[in-house]
């Protein structure tokens, strides 16, 4: 027992070696949205790993909300079937049984009142059953459209309400909003249900191991922050390629396109990561105030016409594969000029970083699945050498590579060995699979069990939420006034107008 007067900490939940898992206490997860393809493919799988690595409760319950007509057997089959399918880590009977002993299943749908009584009933009943202890997470896993309506439905049926020492959190997935005003009318919303520090906005790039690590890269270490500026870099690059196309995702992309997908999250908090001041700590408001601090100072470069691209894929070929172009895709119309490719250059203004260039670029049915972020360094103001032995020598440059083949590699100089003094570009490479021997989560297995600990560092708050959209608003609107996305063929590097968009400033984009 604790000494008096002092608080008492679970040591499972607070691990006295901050190097052990924290594990998460009894609740109940409840999935709306659970038939969709996010919950089949990442969360429950991300469910079950999380059990596979003890770190969920023996009295946790995952609860499915949807329209099927299905009972709790029908959706322990339709979980197993995911784990089967995506789940990161191996399948142990054991830990399943245990686990599917908590599947509840409620059917209804989010206008249906009488739905919702249903779902408080059954978390009543798992409270008893299994010791839940009125701890609920609701994870919006759902068209944005509907986060409203299953805010103000757990509002009305007393399901937000927290009682006694229970909690009660609400994960709103992306995106939030599709523009400045709709962001701010859904953060109403949603605020006139949970309190701020309730509310959980993912962005599931800040749950990879990759991206948490350029933390690590630039405050654990004294090589980089020194090169980290304006004195010597040129540029930086992100890059976020897809080889899939969006066949099957009509309803949710078309109307919204490419740079409200994914440039408004997740490449706005990888340029924030990349941009922002040494926190004092990694408290979560710590951290959401640098990087705050980054999306305000961020301003588009200007005119929009020379430094954004955007395009759509036309029919090509991916590998071996012959494949449609987006307007031959079930579910988009002929005249949709929804971008599957768009590309903006930014600027911070501080101190840091007045005069560098951040180019950001996304795109579906490019030439391979990529994502990583470049930092390009200036030129070395003099080369001693001859001309001819310089020739292919280019920029140095840092790439944080987040997926796949995570890692970081650094391009520099190096003499080719030989009587002359020639000078060719070489990589030295750090890799996840060689250096270290534990694999990485899932990042939705790491937001998840943050969620259940209340633990909100890698959630961006309103504020991140709404200067992002500041940024990219002014960006759409001059889109949609000049008309039609330009076409690219499938399985390549985008549309010439963003290759033009860089030869403009003698610049290139990474073909990574
Ligand atoms: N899929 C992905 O890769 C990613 C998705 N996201 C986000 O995750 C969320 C879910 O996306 P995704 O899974 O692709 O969407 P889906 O369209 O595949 O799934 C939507 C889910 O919502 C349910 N649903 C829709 N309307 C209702 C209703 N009126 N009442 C009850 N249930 C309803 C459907 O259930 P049913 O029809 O069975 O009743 C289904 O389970 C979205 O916000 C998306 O932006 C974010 C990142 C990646
Ligand atoms: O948020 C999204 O991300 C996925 C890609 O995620 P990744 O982890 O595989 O890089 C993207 O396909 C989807 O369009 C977008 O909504």
């Amino acid at each position: 027992m604790p000494a008096s007067g002092s608080a008492w900490t679970n040591p499972l939940r607070e691990p006295r070696d901050k190097r052990l898992p924290r594990i998460a206490g009894p609740s109940s997860l409840i999935i709306f949205g659970v038939t969709g393809d996010l919950a089949r493919k990442k969360l429950m799988p991300a469910v079950y790993d999380l059990a596979n690595r003890g770190l969920l409760p023996p009295s946790f319950a995952l609860v499915g909300f949807a329209r099927r007509d299905w009972d709790d057997e029908d959706f322990a089959k339709v979980v197993h079937d995911a784990v089967r399918d995506h789940a990161r880590t191996g399948f142990r009977e054991e830990v399943w049984e245990r686990l599917a002993e908590g599947f509840r299943f409620v059917s209804g749908s989010f206008d249906d009142d009488d739905a919702f009584a249903r779902l408080k009933d059954t978390l009543h009943r798992l409270d008893k059953e299994r010791g839940t202890d009125g701890n609920y997470a609701f994870y919006l896993s759902i068209p944005p459209k509907a986060f409203p309506t299953v805010c103000e439905q757990l509002q009305r049926s007393g399901l937000a309400t927290e009682e006694g020492d229970s909690w009660r959190r609400v994960v709103i997935e992306k995106p939030f909003g599709h523009d400045l005003e709709s962001a701010k009318e859904l953060n109403g919303i949603v605020n006139s249900v949970f309190p701020e520090s309730s509310v959980f906005r993912i962005d599931h790039y800040l749950g990879k191991e990759t991206v948490q690590n350029i933390l690590a890269l630039r405050f654990a270490n004294q090589l980089f922050d020194p090169l980290w500026s304006s004195h010597y870099v040129d540029h930086v690059q992100i890059t976020m390629a897809e080889d899939i196309g969006l066949g099957g995702r009509a309803g949710y992309y078309d109307g919204i396109g490419a740079a409200r997908d994914v440039i408004q999250n997740h490449l706005l908090q990888l340029m924030a990561l990349i941009a922002m001041e040494e926190p004092i700590s990694f408290e979560p408001k710590q951290l959401q105030a640098e990087k705050i601090k980054v999306l305000a100072a961020t301003r588009n470069i200007l005119p929009h016409e020379e430094n954004t691209a955007r395009g759509q894929y036309g029919p090509g070929w991916q590998g071996s594969q012959k494949v449609p172009g987006l307007l031959e895709e079930e579910g988009f119309s002929k005249n949709s000029i929804t971008e599957t490719y768009a590309a903006i250059a930014l600027e911070v203004d501080s101190r840091r970083w007045a005069g560098v260039p951040f180019y950001l670029r996304t795109g579906k049915r490019l030439g391979r699945r990529v994502t990583e972020i470049a930092l390009v360094f200036r030129r070395a103001p003099h080369l001693p050498f001859d001309k001819t032995m310089t020739e292919e020598l280019s920029q140095n440059v840092l790439v944080i590579r987040v997926q796949p083949d995570e890692g970081i590699t650094l391009r520099f100089g190096s003499k080719v060995p030989g009587s002359s003094m020639e000078v060719r570009d070489v990589n030295m490479d750090f890799s996840y699979g060689t250096a270290f021997t534990e694999a990485s989560p899932e990042a939705y297995e790491r937001l998840i069990l943050d969620v259940l600990l209340g633990e909100p560092s890698l959630f961006p708050v309103n504020e991140e939420v709404e200067l992002s959209w500041k940024i990219l608003d002014p960006v759409i609107e001059a889109w949609v006034s000049s008309g039609k996305p330009d076409t690219y063929e499938s399985g390549t590097w985008g549309p010439a107008s963003a290759d033009d968009m860089m030869s403009r400033v003698g610049r290139a984009w990474r073909r990574p």
